[in-house]
C-alpha cells in the first residue's frame, strides 16, 4: 500500500504533510484560546486518545452518549491538523482541543489565555515502541525500517512533532508560565485511575458523582476503549491507517518496551535520557507493576540473605 509521504517542516520540526499544511501549523501557532478553552497536549502515543476520552466523559457527566457516537477526533480536535477550523465553528462550550506541538511553538498563544492546559506525558521507552508500530500502520508517516534506525530518529529528535526530550523537558518547565496547568503521566493513570481522574476533576473543576466516576472509569478503561469504533481509529480509512498491520489499541501496558528493546538500545536510550533530562526532576515508571513487584522481592531477598 503506498505510503502518504509528503512531509512539512515547519521551525525545523517535520511534520506529516499528509494532514499539516504551512497555513495549518501556522493558524496552530497564532490561535486565539479562549479562557474557557480546555487544551490537551501530548508528545505522540503519550496517552492522548485517553485523555480525550476521559475529559469528554468529565465534561458528560460520565454519560458515554457522545463517546460513543462521535469519534475522539471530531470532539477534541487537533489544532495544527488542516481540518481544525471547520470543526471549531460547531465546537461547544468549553471546547476541548489537542495538539501535539512542542512547547516554543504554542506556548506563546497559550500565554496570552486562561485556557486549561493538561499536558500528558509517557515514559520514552513505551512510547518509542508504540510510536515504532504505528508508523507501520500509518500511512502518513514514513516507512519505519528496523527499531534499531528508527530509535536512531527518536533519540535525534528528527521524527516527526520532534524530540521527545525536548517537548517533555519543554511542557513540563511551563507550570509558571501557564496559568492552568495540570500535567499527569501515563503510567499514573494506568496505576491509579480513580485518583487521576479525582484530579482531573478537580483541576477542571467539574466534581462527579460516585455513578458518574465508575461509569467514566468503564468507558476509559483499556478494554472499552479498544472496543469503541469512536476511538479506536478502525473508522480510519484503511489507504490512511492500515489495519492489517496492527491496532492503534495496541496493547496499553506499562514496560511493554521490554518484548523490542535489546539491553543495548536500553543503554543507548538511558544515556541520552541521563543527559538530556537530568535537571527535569522528573521521574518515571519504567516497569509494569509485576516487574516492580519482582524487584522488590528480590530486593528484600537480597537484605534478608
Ligand atoms: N485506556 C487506555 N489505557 C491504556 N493505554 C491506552 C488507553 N487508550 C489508549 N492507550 C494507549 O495509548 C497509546 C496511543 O497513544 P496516543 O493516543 O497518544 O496516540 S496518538 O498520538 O494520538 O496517535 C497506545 O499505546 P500502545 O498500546 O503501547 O501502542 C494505546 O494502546
Amino acid at each position: 500500500m503506498a505510503r502518504l509521504e509528503d512531509v512539512e517542516t515547519f521551525h525545523n520540526i517535520s511534520f506529516p504533510g499528509h494532514m499539516h499544511t504551512q497555513k495549518s501549523l501556522s493558524y496552530a501557532t497564532s490561535f486565539q484560546f479562549q479562557d474557557s478553552d480546555i487544551v490537551i497536549i501530548t508528545y505522540p502515543k503519550s496517552g492522548t486518545t485517553w485523555m480525550q476520552e476521559m475529559v469528554s466523559l468529565v465534561l458528560n457527566r460520565g454519560d458515554p452518549t457522545l463517546s460513543t457516537t462521535t469519534p475522539n477526533w471530531a470532539r477534541a480536535p487537533w489544532l495544527e491538523h488542516y481540518y481544525c477550523p471547520q470543526v471549531l465553528c460547531t465546537a461547544r462550550c468549553p471546547r476541548v482541543i489537542t495538539s501535539h506541538l512542542p512547547h516554543q511553538l504554542l506556548l506563546p498563544a497559550l500565554k496570552a489565555s486562561k485556557a486549561k492546559v493538561i499536558y500528558v506525558f509517557r515514559n520514552p521507552k513505551d512510547v518509542a515502541v508504540s510510536y515504532y508500530y504505528f508508523h507501520k500502520m500509518a500511512k502518513f508517516l514514513p516507512e519505519p525500517g528496523l527499531f534499531d534506525d528508527f530509535l536512531d530518529k527518536f533519540l535525534e529528535g528528527t521524527v516527526h512533532y520532534g524530540s521527545w526530550f525536548d517537548h517533555v523537558n519543554g511542557w513540563t518547565n511551563s507550570v509558571e508560565d501557564i496559568e492552568n496547568f495540570f500535567h499527569i503521566t501515563y503510567e499514573e493513570m494506568w496505576q491509579d485511575p480513580r485518583s487521576s481522574l479525582q484530579r482531573l476533576c478537580a483541576f477542571l473543576q467539574r466534581p462527579l458523582q460516585e455513578e458518574e466516576v465508575a461509569s467514566t472509569l468503564k468507558h476509559c478503561s483499556f478494554g472499552f476503549m479498544k472496543e469503541n469504533a469512536m476511538v479506536n481509529y478502525t473508522l480510519v480509512p484503511q489507504d490512511i491507517v492500515d489495519h492489517s498491520q496492527g491496532k492503534f489499541m495496541r496493547k496499553g501496558k506499562i514496560g511493554d518496551w521490554k518484548n523490542t528493546f535489546s539491553d543495548v538500545q536500553s543503554h543507548r536510550l538511558d544515556t541520552v535520557f541521563k543527559a538530556q533530562m537530568q535537571n527535569s526532576g522528573l521521574t518515571f515508571i519504567w516497569e509494569s507493576l509485576e516487574a516492580q513487584k519482582r524487584t522488590l522481592r528480590a530486593d528484600t531477598q537480597t537484605a534478608a540473605a
